[in-house]
């Protein structure tokens, strides 16, 4: 039985390792087909451990969300001890090392990444996901500074709804909303709301406004609600973070409300547009089937069926990659190559 990596090698050029973290390492690859750089999370199912279940959540969540400011997920290879998984190149890292190597953001900077993380957020909610572990860490920049919302892997799909109550406490303290940690039924989308109102603060001051070394004084100081408001915040900038960080999550702003918020309006006054610029999964691009229909010799039904089954496979990531391709304005073309489809 062909392992995990052989597999991947004969569709995938490994190269370096660029992260580690937890039980996870990500490392530099080049899609055979289309030559283009992808990055692949290899995760060992023992060192998972009891985090299995988060793998299969992410895995599960990503593969339902299709957005531009959403990191894409192109393929899933799984085997006995591994998981795989293919993810969309981001170079530029995380948001998180851009903002300490820039001390702080100016206010139009602040503005033009905060109107992607509210795409994403409200792109995600609508899609019946909260995310529950917002921070500039799994906020990833592309080669174009877009930034692409990673770790999926504590969201919540509640079974009623994206307003309905969820219990499990999780995510990182300094983000976590008062109703959270107070250990209270709370909604997912709210708790998002006031995240982003943490990631907002930190963008704009360049740290946290609720922060501490002791959990149980940094506990006291979110539910407080109350934090410094530095002189160069402006009038409309404090106005906004007062609107995200409600501690009443009734009086906290909503995601649809942040849409014409007028801070986020205030450079091209044009409200945050959270639709995806992809296609929806049902419509497949002719230009994409057909070459892939001529590289492996089938006819574009027989393509397309292959392809509405969204199997996660080289198939579709190499559908995807194309797409890509053809949204940049580039050649749909692939790379001469032995056939490697599974
Ligand atoms: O493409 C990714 N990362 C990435 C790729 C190239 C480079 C860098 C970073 C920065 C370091 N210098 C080399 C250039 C990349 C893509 C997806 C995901 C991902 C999606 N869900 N979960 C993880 C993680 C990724 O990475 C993590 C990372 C690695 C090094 C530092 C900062 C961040």
């Amino acid at each position: 039985k062909m392992s995990a990596y052989e597999a991947i090698r004969g569709q995938y050029h490994l190269r370096e390792t660029i992260g580690s973290g937890g039980f996870a390492k990500v490392k530099l690859a080049y899609h055979g087909l289309t030559g283009d750089k992808v990055a692949i999370k290899i995760m060992d199912k023992k060192s998972l451990g009891d985090d299995l279940p988060r793998v299969k959540v992410e895995i599960d969540a990503m593969k339902e969300m299709n957005h531009q400011h959403i990191c894409r997920l192109y393929q899933v290879v799984e085997t006995d001890d591994k998981f795989f998984m293919v993810l969309e190149y981001c170079p530029g890292g995380e948001l998180f090392d851009y903002i300490v190597a820039k001390d702080k953001l100016s206010e139009d900077e602040a503005r033009s990444f905060f109107r992607q993380i509210v795409s994403s957020v409200a792109y995600m909610h609508k899609t019946g996901y909260a995310h529950r572990d917002l921070k500039p860490e799994n906020l990833l920049l592309d080669e174009d500074q877009n930034l692409k919302l990673i770790d999926f892997g504590l969201c919540a799909k509640p079974k009623g709804g994206i307003d309905h109550q969820l219990f499990t406490c999780c995510g990182s303290p300094a983000y976590a909303a008062p109703e959270l940690i107070a250990g209270k039924e709370y909604q997912g989308n709210e708790a998002d709301l006031w995240s982003m109102g943490i990631l907002l603060y930190a963008l704009l001051c360049g740290f946290l406004p609720f922060d501490d070394e002791n959990i149980a004084s940094l506990y006291k100081k979110i539910a407080s609600g109350r934090y410094d408001l530095p002189s160069w915040l402006s009038k409309e900038s404090i106005q906004i973070l007062d609107a995200l960080l409600q501690v009443d999550p009734k009086r906290r702003i909503t995601v649809q409300q942040l849409l014409t918020h007028p801070w986020l309006l205030k450079q091209e006054n044009i409200p945050v547009d959270y639709s995806s610029k992809y296609k929806t999964f049902e419509h497949l691009d002719e230009d994409c089937v057909t070459e892939l229909a001529v590289h492996y010799g089938q006819t574009k039904k027989e393509m397309k069926e292959q392809l509405s089954e969204w199997k996660y496979n080289y198939l579709t990531a190499t559908y995807l990659l194309l797409l890509n391709k053809k949204t940049c304005n580039k050649p749909i073309r692939l790379l001469q190559q032995k056939k490697t489809l599974k």
